[in-house]
């Protein structure tokens, strides 16, 4: 098991972040969700010990996870951190590239371990394709299953489907997880996709200025939003009083409602939330309709374009 604790780390002056306590179990997937530069990437270096750690600790099972002060070559065997730039050899095949880091005392044991590789990373059919002559998306493959090679226990990712196109990124995502759950690896994700986050994550933690701005399961944190940062990860935002919802059941103590589109809709009747509509976007399944109320924006979800200029009057979904 995973247990961190970080009371505070900088680059020199600046503090990044600030009290990150948490534990994660064998096999489960924690994705950090977090705008950029709110220090994400920092959180794994300082798991990976590619940096120090002056005020805090962080121990895998009982082992201490120390930084580059402690260890001549940062990074445990255990674990495989992922960044966004490749470290790869371009002049060899990927599956050179993927058997370079297997121990190679068993060759039939090692073609057998890069083809489940290269099957997780659907890649097979690139097996003797040059490195060199890969897309960049393709090549971000390679540099998971590399990660993936030795069995780490622990795989930290940064950022890893950036760069890979939409067919594929969703059954990447889907073999890589239930291969690592399967495997009983333990991950943590850095990203800002919160759909990413809500499909793959047991937990999430989103990071606001190197601090927790909320902690727990997928289904906790999407119906616990309650902050315009913690929102516009998963949509248009709309902030309204609370006084307009008085009458349906909305606890008076927040004084604004933070609102995602789905959690407005069109009312037949006359409401307190009278809008004009400014434009319908089409979304495939529905529109996002974009309103003006008194001088804000306003967005929710319906099943077909309105006319622009229209008042309409809004309700709680
Ligand atoms: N080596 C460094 N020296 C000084 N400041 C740094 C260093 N690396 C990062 N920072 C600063 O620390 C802050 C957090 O950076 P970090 O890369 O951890 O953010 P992030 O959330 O991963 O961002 P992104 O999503 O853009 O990758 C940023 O303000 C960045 O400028």
């Amino acid at each position: 098991m995973l247990k961190v604790d970080i009371q505070s780390f900088s680059y020199k002056e600046q503090q990044i972040l600030k009290d990150i306590s948490f534990n994660l179990k064998m096999g489960d997937h924690l994705v950090i969700l977090g705008e950029s530069g709110c220090g994400k990437s920092t959180l794994l270096h300082l798991i990976y010990g590619l940096l120090h750690l002056e005020h805090g600790k962080i121990f895998w099972k009982k082992k201490q996870l120390r930084g580059p002060k402690h260890n001549l070559i940062p990074g445990e065997a255990f674990v495989k951190l992922v960044a966004q730039e490749y470290d790869l050899m371009p002049f060899i095949s990927v599956s050179e590239n993927i058997a370079a880091h297997l121990d190679r005392r068993d060759q039939e044991s090692d073609d057998q371990r890069v083809a489940e590789l290269l099957k997780v990373v659907d890649l097979e059919t690139f097996e003797r394709s040059m490195v060199k002559t890969l897309s960049g998306g393709q090549k971000q493959r390679v540099v998971l299953a590399k990660a993936l090679a030795n069995k780490p226990e622990l795989l930290l990712l940064d950022e890893p489907f950036s760069s890979i196109d939409v067919f594929r990124k969703n059954a990447l995502r889907r073999d890589l997880f239930n291969y690592l759950k399967k495997n009983e690896i333990s991950c943590i994700t850095a990203t800002h996709d919160s759909e990413e986050a809500l499909a793959f994550a047991d937990t999430i933690l989103i990071l606001k200025d190197g601090k927790i701005e909320a902690y727990g399961s997928p289904e906790k944190i999407f119906r616990e939003i309650d902050t315009p940062y913690q929102a516009g990860f998963f949509g248009e935002v709309t902030i309204l009083p609370s006084h307009f919802f008085a009458s349906e059941d909305v606890s008076e103590e927040n004084k604004e409602r933070v609102l995602l589109p789905h959690q407005l809709k069109l009312s037949k009747t006359k409401t307190n939330l009278a809008a004009i509509v400014k434009k319908s976007y089409f979304r495939g399944t529905h529109y996002l309709i974009a309103c003006r109320f008194n001088s804000q924006d306003l967005f929710f979800e319906h099943s077909e374009k309105i006319k622009p200029e229209l008042t309409i009057y809004l309700k709680l979904s």
